[in-house]
């Protein structure tokens, strides 16, 4: 038996992450801070679609998070032949204005935690014929994103980072992707902290979480590099490559500014 591991998985994406390998039969291990949550989706998940359903609730911000949801695999004999890195989040408002311990906390989980639990669970996704490594970045990651700086160079971090072990992996039977999403409609905003009108902004663009999640799941089974949602980020991510960089970055200024 084995198991898909999704970090974020109690809502939003990661959540709709889960329901989608879950209506593939896939068994999952669920991870996120919310254990009430991740209990009621695992009871859900397991009723609608007769699955096995493990939750580790816990704060993938701290620094040794990673090996102990490692550590928790390896306990309880977990066999993962898929790994989500899906859990992460923006801060937004000018560098200067938010302070340098949030700005840290938001690394570890966008980008270190990532490193971290790929890290660790590699050895486990090499044991088997076939494994998948999905990585949740964001269309940000193709440009500077002045009022969430950090947080879009977090996800050209995690872009870049899943193409070389992309490519380290070849031959391997493990696979990697990377899914970039645009705005999504999910709690992503209100954790940001962006204000209302650009909350209305971003929604007019957003994908649904489902639809995010089953382009994404399709891509990653069919061994994808990079995946974008939705033809309009698509478009987004090409001008961004013949675009000149201060065009595209003014735009996303406009777009996201107070
Ligand atoms: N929504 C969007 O517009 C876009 C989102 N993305 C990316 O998609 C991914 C998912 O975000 P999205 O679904 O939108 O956001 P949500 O805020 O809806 O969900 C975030 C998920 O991550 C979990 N999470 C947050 N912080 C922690 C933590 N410290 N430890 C463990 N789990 C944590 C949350 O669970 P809990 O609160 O229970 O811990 C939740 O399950 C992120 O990496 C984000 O950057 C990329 C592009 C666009
Ligand atoms: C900048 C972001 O990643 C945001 N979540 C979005 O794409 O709308």
């Amino acid at each position: 038996m084995t198991y898909a591991l999704i970090t974020g998985a109690s809502k939003g994406i990661g959540k709709s992450i889960a329901e989608e390998l879950a209506a593939k039969g896939k068994n999952l291990l669920l991870v996120s801070r919310s254990e009430e949550t991740l209990n009621e989706l695992r009871l859900s998940l397991i009723q609608r679609y007769n699955v096995h359903v493990a939750y580790l609730a816990i704060d993938l911000s701290a620094a040794e998070a990673p090996q102990l949801v490692s550590n928790w695999c390896t306990s309880n004999n977990y066999s993962i032949d898929v790994l989500v890195n899906n859990a992460g989040y923006g801060l937004w408002g000018p560098f200067e204005k938010v302070s340098l311990e949030s700005h840290q906390e938001m690394l570890q989980l966008n980008m270190l935690t990532v490193v971290q639990l790929t890290y660790a669970l590699l050895p486990e996704l090499k044991k088997h014929a076939s494994s998948y490594i999905l990585n949740v970045a964001s269309t940000a990651a193709y440009q500077a994103v002045p009022t969430l700086s950090l947080y879009a160079a977090s996800k050209s971090f995690v872009l870049l980072f899943t193409r070389g072990i992309r490519l380290e992996l070849e031959g391997t039977g493990v696979s990697v992707s990377c899914l970039c999403p645009g705005p999504t409609s999910t709690d992503f905003v209100t954790r940001a902290g962006m204000s209302l009108a650009i909350q209305k902004k971003s929604d007019t663009f957003s994908m649904t979480s489902e639809a995010v999640a089953r382009i994404g799941v399709r891509g990653m089974y069919n061994h994808k590099a990079e995946i974008i949602p939705g033809l309009l980020n698509k478009i987004i991510v090409a001008a961004t490559a013949w675009l000149p960089k201060y065009v595209t970055e003014k735009i996303a200024n406009d777009l996201y500014k107070k």
